[in-house]
């Protein structure tokens, strides 16, 4: 899986190789310094002539002027690389959820989802700047300390080798404990989702009194996230601990070895200070590493948790090509059969339907008939089994969803507002749209006055879905955005549902005249609307075939 997110990654890796390369770079002129600077200090105690330390200033100086500007550089490249591959492949899951929504999508828990796209998407951040270029750095200064030492020393490179390697085996614990990750990950969705409830919920919670029993179950979530966490962290500890200490040892381990090869006059007096000092920087990248295993650990869940939503099959499958241009606004439905998934019930089992060009047909039916379903299908959110749906001649599974939403629009039971202002609400559906049009619109819906004394008019924010207005005002807003829409068929699920007898009667009114010359579907049991219709067309419970009354 973590492979997955490197192919993800793909277009940024040359960039973050360059990246590693200059990381690589830094960290050998950071050991290259301290190695000189502890041969000029011993050199130095000797009182040689400055003539014999003149190379070793000038090392010192050019080495410590690089240091910095190679750190710096390091982090502009792989920051500049990663930023631009992570926002890439945000848009990518962006772009994957689309086609999922809505049916698609509500597989996914809203907070888990936003996990995903937040957390998740962060990976690929990490996998490149926190684990593949600290690996590097780590892997590069190991070797050539090693091989340095080695060719002053032998067995001292030896004992080296054997420090760094015990050094990388004691941060496999940490990779091993980021690879329980599904636990953590699965904590951590949980409570996302508990803390998205409370804050969605919280009226309703409040109302029903169960409040308290919703924020007790948020931090029993909260905790079980806290306590894996820990665990992890523990394991990560532990690991940086051991690489402590086993720097130390090595160290000594090496000025040990220096210093018998200096008495027995196979060393110069110099070396065995700046042997030491060299095992000591040797290890210094290898102190990124158990943070670095353990992210490593933790990548393959969230790379799974991202792959699900890239692979996530979509309710709908699109033509190959562009499709036919449908011709016209008829709808014929013959036989259509539409589920929500394999192995579902039917929600509709053979319905046919004709909606003739320019007319409004009503369409109602007990509960559960599968009014919404029709919808749905009709705007290309479901896919249809068996049965024919004919747009203007044009069979709808072979014409691409979004041409068919240009032709069929209106207001569905998936339609949201934004927190944004009202303006910003209604030109959603036309951005080109006038201040004379939407006024129009509003007042067709019987909201222009609301609209026009609200503090700031227009440019009043709605809250999230509408949170600051009641729910008949936002059903209004909804309805004058898809009047906005102007489509040739306008499908409108239940537009009066939260209006009094009276408002709903005056609203429907005046947007079936708006919409003359469109061809309408109107699922609703209202008697306005059935009176209004040119044909009335009913779902039977039982059945699925319309009776026209
Ligand atoms: N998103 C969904 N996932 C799974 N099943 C669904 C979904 N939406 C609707 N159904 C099922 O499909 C069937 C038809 O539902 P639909 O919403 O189309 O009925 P409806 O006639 O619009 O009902 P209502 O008048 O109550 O809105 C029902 O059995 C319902 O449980």
């Amino acid at each position: 899986m973590t492979g997955r997110l490197l192919r993800l990654a793909a277009p940024a890796l040359p960039r973050v190789c360059a990246a590693a390369a200059v990381a690589v770079g830094a960290e050998l002129a950071s050991i290259g310094l301290t190695a000189t600077a502890a041969w000029l200090i011993s050199r130095a105690a000797q009182q040689p002539p400055i003539a014999a330390l003149g190379l070793a200033i000038v090392g010192v100086r050019a080495l410590a002027l690089v240091r910095g500007p190679l750190r710096y550089a390091d982090r502009l490249l792989g920051h500049d690389a990663v930023l631009a591959a992570v926002a890439d492949l945000r848009a990518r899951v962006f772009a994957a959820l689309v086609p999922l929504a809505p049916h698609g999508s509500s597989v996914f828990r809203g907070g888990d989802l936003l996990t995903r796209f937040v957390d998740d998407v962060d990976a690929v951040h990490d996998l490149l700047l926190r684990c593949l270029v600290p690996a590097a750095a780590a892997a590069a200064v190991g070797t050539a300390a090693t091989a340095a030492t080695a060719a002053v020393l032998p067995a001292a490179g030896a004992v080296l080798a054997a420090g760094l390697l015990a050094a990388a085996a004691a941060c496999a614990p940490s990779a091993l404990a980021g690879r329980r990750g599904p636990r953590r990950a699965a904590a951590r969705g949980a409570f996302a989702d508990a803390a998205a409830d409370l804050v969605r919920g919280a009226a309703d919670l409040e109302v029903l009194g169960a409040a308290d029993a919703a924020v007790r179950r948020a931090e029993r979530a909260e905790r079980e996230a806290t306590r894996l966490e820990l665990r992890a962290d523990r394991a990560a500890g532990a690991a940086s601990a051991a690489v402590l200490l086993l720097q130390g040892l090595t160290a000594v381990a090496v000025a040990g070895l220096a210093l018998r090869a200096r008495q027995d006059g196979g060393l110069d007096p110099v070396l065995p200070a700046v042997l030491a000092v060299t095992a000591l920087a040797a290890f210094e990248p290898a102190a990124a590493l158990p943070a670095a295993a353990r992210r490593f650990g933790e990548l393959s869940e969230g790379a799974a948790r991202l792959a699900a939503v890239l692979d996530a099959p979509a309710p709908v499958t699109e033509p190959p090509g562009p499709g036919p241009e449908p011709l016209g606004s008829g709808v014929e439905v013959r036989g259509l059969r539409a589920r929500y998934g394999p192995g579902r019930p039917w929600a509709l089992d053979g319905l046919d339907l004709r909606l003739e060009p320019g007319t409004t047909t009503a369409l109602a039916g007990a509960s559960g008939s599968g009014k919404s379903t029709l919808v749905d299908v009709l705007l290309r959110f479901l896919d249809y089994e068996d049965g024919s749906v004919r747009l203007g001649g044009a069979e709808l599974r072979g014409v691409p969803g979004d041409r068919v939403r240009r032709t069929v629009a209106g207001l569905t039971r998936h339609d949201r507002l934004l927190h944004s202002s009202v303006r910003d609400n209604l030109l959603l559906a036309r951005p080109e749209a006038g201040a004379g049009e939407l006024r129009r619109a509003a007042a067709r819906v019987r909201l222009l006055a609301w609209i026009e004394a609200l503090p700031q008019g227009w440019d009043t924010v709605l809250g999230e879905d509408g949170a600051a207005m009641s729910g008949g005002q936002r059903r209004r807003l909804l309805l004058a955005r898809a009047l906005l829409a102007d489509p040739q068929v306008l499908v409108l699920d239940e537009p009066t549902e939260g209006l009094d007898a009276a408002t709903a009667e005056e609203v429907l009114g005046d947007v079936l005249g708006a919409a003359r010359g469109r061809t309408v579907l109107l699922v609703s049991h209202h008697p306005a609307a059935l009176a209004a219709a040119d044909k009335v067309a009913v779902i039977t419970e039982g059945g699925v075939r319309p009776a026209e009354v």
